[in-house]
């Protein structure tokens, strides 16, 4: 199949925009009707530009998080804070948030084309006018032959394409995906994984990627923050210097192993921690 291309629409942040902040978590606790404290004054800053993989064991609150900043369910105090964005009625910012979830939730009863269209027949844009954003689109993740496809006709990994495409259609400044490739077999979602990164090299966006892999975050991200459990909450803010080309050579570098050990080391002290 072929590679994510480039989104030609889409550009790189300029020198002003890169590093500004996007979102800021600020003391932010959520506790659940039946009193779970998931999270516990979690705060965190996004910058524009940034590939930022939530790490932690399961339950430390990194779906929690990710909902909340997606505005899907409140914090129980703390405040979400979008500094360089126009602010809708909701207090989310204007189409500059796109979710993958693990599931493709594609409609089955929808073509391809169908399903990527959603987001924006939801504001209004008529099918005709939406067309070439549309197939642009489905072109840029390897999928403009398959517009007419139902989601019984492809793969787990077309549909998370599907469904990766259905997130940026509307070109959102923050893309949240949470744990996108999770369900995939480990060569689709090696697969997805340089996609994933050739799209975020190349369009500008800004990425929040929820994993449990170490593997996975250590390839993918410029900034790994790793959470603890009871309370949920960052236990340590790692900077990932990558080198320029991350390819199959990368994945067995000595370079790689090394993150991957400093990753592992700092999941290892979050798992302790939340033990002690
Ligand atoms: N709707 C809910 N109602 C009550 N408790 C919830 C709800 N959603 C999550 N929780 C609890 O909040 C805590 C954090 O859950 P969350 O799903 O955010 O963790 P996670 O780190 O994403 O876990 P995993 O890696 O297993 O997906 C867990 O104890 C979970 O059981």
């Amino acid at each position: 199949m072929a590679k994510l291309s480039v989104v030609p629409a889409y550009s790189a942040p300029s020198a002003a925009e890169y590093r500004r902040p996007v979102v800021a978590m600020q003391n932010v606790t959520k506790v659940f009707s039946n009193g779970t404290l998931a999270l516990k004054d979690m705060s965190l800053e996004v910058k524009s530009g940034e590939f930022l993989s939530l790490l932690g064991p399961s339950g430390c609150g990194k779906s929690t998080a990710l909902r909340i900043i997606a505005g899907l369910g409140g914090p129980s105090s703390g405040s979400i804070d979008w500094p360089s964005s126009k602010i809708n009625s909701k207090g989310l910012p204007e189409g500059d948030v796109g979710f993958v979830f693990q599931e493709p939730t594609l409609m089955p009863w929808s073509t391809v084309f169908g399903n990527v269209y959603l987001p924006l027949k939801l504001r209004g844009v008529s099918k005709s006018a939406a067309r070439d954003k549309v197939m642009e689109v489905l072109a840029s993740v390897g999928l403009a032959d398959f517009a007419d496809a139902y989601p019984r006709e492809l793969s787990g990994g077309m549909k998370m394409r599907v469904s990766i495409a259905r997130a940026i259609v509307t070109r959102p400044k923050l893309l949240l995906m949470d744990e996108p490739f999770a369900a995939l077999d480990e060569i689709t979602r090696q697969k997805l994984n340089d996609d994933v990164l050739k799209l975020w090299e190349q369009s500008g966006l800004t990425v929040i990627f929820v994993t449990h892999s170490v593997f996975e975050a250590s390839y993918l991200s410029n900034r790994i923050v790793v959470m603890r459990a009871r309370p949920g909450q960052v236990f340590t803010d790692l900077a990932i210097e990558q080198p320029d080309i991350r390819d199959g050579a990368y994945r067995t570098s000595e370079a790689y192993r090394a993150i991957c050990q400093t990753v592992s080391d700092a999941l290892q002290g979050a798992i302790q921690a939340a033990a002690s």
